[in-house]
């Protein structure tokens, strides 16, 4: 940096209230503190930055790593590793502890702390406002008035007691010039120590755009400058991507309210926020008191990855990421993990901002897990192990749900790890090429074991096909330890492909798109870890080795010809390489029906549509405790293996997911309600921000109570909606619907089937007996209305062609209205609401549902992760009015919308 660089940047930090901060310019290739922190200019280290008025240590890098190496001893030898006690970085916090944001100005911190505000149960305390308060002065003025050491002073004391006072609860959100103060440096260090601490971070030109003040260079210095000191402070991080000019646009749609292009930021935050708030890194008596920040992607969320079968992690470098219009869903598709592969470069401000920026956008476009892998020595022959762990803890820091670690790390430093892991899954990572029947494998894998690794992953490279029969004495090795903990294991390189086909956990899988690209070998050459294999072509050998059966779907209805779900379904086998078909089979005789499916050995699951979802749930023998509760089923899947001692299989019992796609004889039936998680998924799409779910006052409204009313109200209650009103033409049904609800939350059962955010108050139904009834005075407006009446004629009764009367929608904040059938779209309610769209109402309907809960039912017929956006697309292309007539507008204007949606 040059001298008029510095008075440049030393002006700028000024205008925005940031110290000047001198930073040491050399640092020891084994201090990764200092890799993560390093910034051109005069000669002090960062470590010693705040740490002169206590000596604690700093939270940016995890105490117990620091510790390995003398910070500025100006040479690279190592010092031996006195390990500080890992409760000094286990990021392990009280369940309701106070979450702290900080950052440059323009990243949106106040805006994510309201939305979270709701969300995590936390108030949001501004230390901008707060001073302003206590002082009467904003943190500029003061300055000014007083002078810059009186104002460094005041700033620490307001800081120090908020700290204090808003110990827990809170949601405190540093702005102006409150973080890169010496003194409150030491302050939020020390709190990160038992609280998050998240610096939140966004791309210079959107910054740039909020400011509309500083120059962009300058802007850029500063966040040169500024980003390390922010990083040193915090435990975590989050990448706030800013919208794409084209979704910005389609916002202006005016059939897309602008708050919608709000959602994808909320929605990315909230799946952020639950890792850091984790039941597992959070204690407390009772867990998740909160409202779920994310819902969990039934039903597969409910069983670990590491422990379905024949799953695949799709690998992508992270230069394939970079790219502002890289299309995530593309890479991902029918894959159940996201591995991110990075290079163990200097980590330099950019290289860091690459990694937080692409697990961002991976984890805003896909349910999948994250894996975080940095290569390691045995693939990167520029391999420094400061860099490695520089790369690795900054990963950590995003929270994925896993990470790699190399196993020829010193196994001080993989406990260290471990220890700091907060949510994240350790996968122990080791690539040697040692014979497989050596001793060296079971030593390691014991070693890993013992070190807290949650799983291991090891690879050789294949030289011949006989290196795959060897493999598979090893993992029966494994098989037989009585202690054990998952393993993926495979043989690497084009000889290594027919090992990794049979590795049933996490296979590791290539884009198409990589695959086919020019490029490809140059870049096995570089990483020989990297699969050879597609998803495709992983699904196929499965088959194609009779491991996998082809198996036969259905939806079974009274109008079930009309139905979407066998395009949908066959799209997904398709697009996934699976040889299964679906089929529709129109009948009046469920039972009759279904016996006669019973006898089919590929029989592997069917639908069920109206009128038979409460018929069919005595057919069951076994059903998901959300079925039970709701009192109806749409999904069915065959039982084929019995659990050891004989008893039926149920949603907790992992061998339901792991038996799927075999035929065979049947000993019983699963059912489920996907419908629930289908009409929940639509309401959380469609609520703005400003309408989050407050259990205490948020009302719901509910048109029907047939069966899907009762999914409708059921999957309200899940949300946190307590008072809920319901509409229908027989009142006595309502009523009916209202006592079963009632007593379901008061009775024993409703613990295990509630969150205990539900349970705390009892619901509150209420009758609403004609149209012209008054919205109950006692209510807020409805907010989440679900429509679950018919909207065509059924046998003799006409279509309702129903409408909500005005003094019903008088939200002054608009809502959600969900009409769930898709036959007819273009029904009265569906043009009333879009008719108020201005008033920020949204309609979703049957369209927006059916895959929704298509999702969920793929989960349950094969095992596997659904490819939504195939399954989204195939629908809206499928469609027809009654008359056979499509809408290309209209299919088009959604298919716009798609990459919008909740992924
Ligand atoms: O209600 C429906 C619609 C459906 O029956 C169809 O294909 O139309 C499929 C069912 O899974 C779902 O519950």
């Amino acid at each position: 940096m040059t001298p008029s660089h510095q008075a440049r940047l030393e002006e700028s930090v000024d205008e925005v209230q940031v110290p000047v901060i001198h930073i040491f310019t050399g640092y020891q290739l084994k201090d990764f503190e200092c890799m993560a922190s390093i910034v051109a200019g005069t000669k002090r280290a960062f470590a010693a930055l705040g740490e002169e008025r206590n000596g604690r240590v700093s939270l940016s890098t995890p105490p117990a790593l620091r510790q390995r190496s003398q910070p500025n001893s100006g040479t690279s030898t190592p010092v031996p590793a006195t390990l500080a006690s890992p409760s000094e970085c286990r990021r392990i916090f009280n369940s309701n502890a106070s979450i702290v944001l900080i950052g440059m100005h323009g990243t949106g911190k106040a805006t994510l702390a309201m939305m979270a505000s709701g969300a995590c149960r936390r108030r949001v305390v501004d230390m901008e406002n707060l001073f302003y308060n206590i002082t009467g002065f904003s943190t500029a003025k003061y300055r000014k008035q007083f002078g810059s050491s009186n104002h460094c002073l005041r700033q620490e004391e307001v800081l120090r007691n908020a700290l204090i006072t808003y110990d827990k609860g809170a949601i405190i959100v540093c702005n102006g010039g409150f973080p890169l103060d010496k003194t409150c440096q030491v302050l939020l260090r020390e709190f990160a120590l038992t609280h998050p601490v998240i610096h939140i971070t966004r791309d210079l030109r959107s910054v740039y755009q909020y400011l509309e003040t500083a120059a962009e260079s300058k802007l850029h210095d500063l966040l040169e400058l500024s980003t390390p000191v922010f990083r040193r402070c915090s435990n975590y991080e989050f990448y706030n991507l800013s919208e794409t000019n084209a979704t910005l646009a389609l916002a202006h749609q005016p059939s897309v309210p602008a708050f919608l292009t709000l959602k994808r930021a909320e929605r990315t935050f909230f799946k952020f926020l639950s890792r850091v708030l984790s039941p597992r890194n959070t204690h407390s008596k009772s867990k998740s008191v909160n409202p779920p920040l994310e819902p969990g992607h039934f039903p597969l969320s409910h069983v670990p990855l590491e422990l379905r079968h024949y799953t695949c992690a799709v690998q992508v470098p992270l230069s394939d990421l970079t790219p502002e219009d890289v299309d995530i869903e593309e890479l991902e598709f029918g894959c159940d993990a996201f591995e991110i592969v990075v290079d163990p470069l200097q980590l330099s401000t950019s290289h860091a901002e690459d990694i937080s920026k692409s697990i961002s956008k991976v984890r805003r476009s896909t349910v999948t897990p994250i894996i975080y892998h940095v290569m390691p020595a045995s693939t990167n022959s520029s391999y420094l192990e400061a860099s490695y762990i520089s790369n690795l803890w900054h990963g950590l820091r995003m929270a994925p749900e896993c990470a790699t670690v190399d196993l020829n790390l010193p196994e001080d430093l993989i406990q260290a790890i471990v220890s700091c892991r907060g949510s994240t899954k350790i996968i122990g990572h080791l690539h040697a090429a040692v014979d497989w029947y050596d001793a060296f494998w079971l030593e390691k894998y014991d070693s890993a074991m013992r070190l807290g690794c949650s799983l291991v992953r090891f690879t050789r490279p294949a030289n011949f096909m006989d290196d795959n029969a060897a493999i598979q004495s090893f993992r029966n090795t494994i098989n037989a330890k009585s202690q054990r903990i998952p393993m993926i294991c495979y043989n690497t390189g084009r000889a290594g492909r027919r090992s990794a086909c049979f590795n049933q956990v996490l296979t590791p899988v290539i884009p198409e798109t990589i695959r086919n690209s020019a490029t490809f070998e140059a870049r096995a050459q570089h990483n020989p870890e990297m699969s050879w294999l597609t998803v495709q072509e992983a699904t196929h050998i499965l088959y194609a080795s009779f491991t996998y059966d082809p198996m036969e779907f259905y939806v079974v209805g009274a109008s079930a010809g009309y139905s979407l779900s066998p395009a949908m379904h066959n799209a997904a086998y398709q697009a996934c390489g699976m040889p299964h078909r679906y089929n529709r089979l129109q009948t009046t005789t469920l039972h009759k029906t279904i016996q006669e499916l019973l006898r089919r050995p590929h029989f592997g699951g069917t639908a069920i549509s109206q009128p038979f979802k409460i018929e069919a749930m005595s057919l069951t023998q076994s059903i998901s405790r959300h079925a039970r509760a709701i009192g109806a089923i749409n999904t069915l899947i065959p039982i084929r293996h019995l659990n050891k001692d004989g008893s039926i299989p149920d949603a907790d019992d992992i061998e339901l997911f792991q038996e799927r796609n075999q035929s065979g004889p049947i000993k019983a039936l699963y059912g489920d309600n996907t419908d629930w998680i289908g009409v929940r998924s639509c309401i959380r799409r469609g609520l703005s921000p400003a309408n989050a779910v407050r259990p205490m006052t948020t009302s719901g409204l509910i048109i029907g109570s047939g069966g899907m009313a009762r999914a409708a109200i059921y999957a309200m209650l899940q949300l946190g909606i307590k008072n809920i009103a319901i509409f229908n033409r027989t009142v006595e049904n309502a009523r009916t619907l209202a006592t079963y609800f009632t007593e379901l939350a008061s009775s024993p059962a409703a613990a295990k089937i509630f969150p205990s955010f539900v349970q705390g108050s009892q619901p509150s139904f209420r009758i609403l007996e004609s149209r012209d009834d008054p919205w109950p005075s006692d209510l807020r407006a409805p907010t989440v209305i679900v429509s679950c009446i018919p909207t065509h004629a059924v046998g003799d009764n006409p279509s309702p062609q129903f409408k909500l009367p005005s003094h019903w929608i008088h939200s002054l904040t608009g809502g959600v209205v969900v009409e769930l059938a898709y036959r007819t779209l273009n029904t009265p309610l569906t043009k009333q609401i879009r008719e108020e769209a201005s008033k920020s109402w949204i309609c979703l309907d049957g369209l927006d549902l059916l895959p929704e809960q298509g999702f969920a039912q793929f989960e349950l017929f094969t095992g596997k992760r659904a490819p939504r956006r195939v399954m989204r697309e195939e629908v809206l292309r499928r469609w027809t009015d009654e008359e056979g007539q499509s809408n290309p507008s209209m299919v088009q204007t959604r298919l716009e919308a798609m990459d919008r949606q909740e992924p």
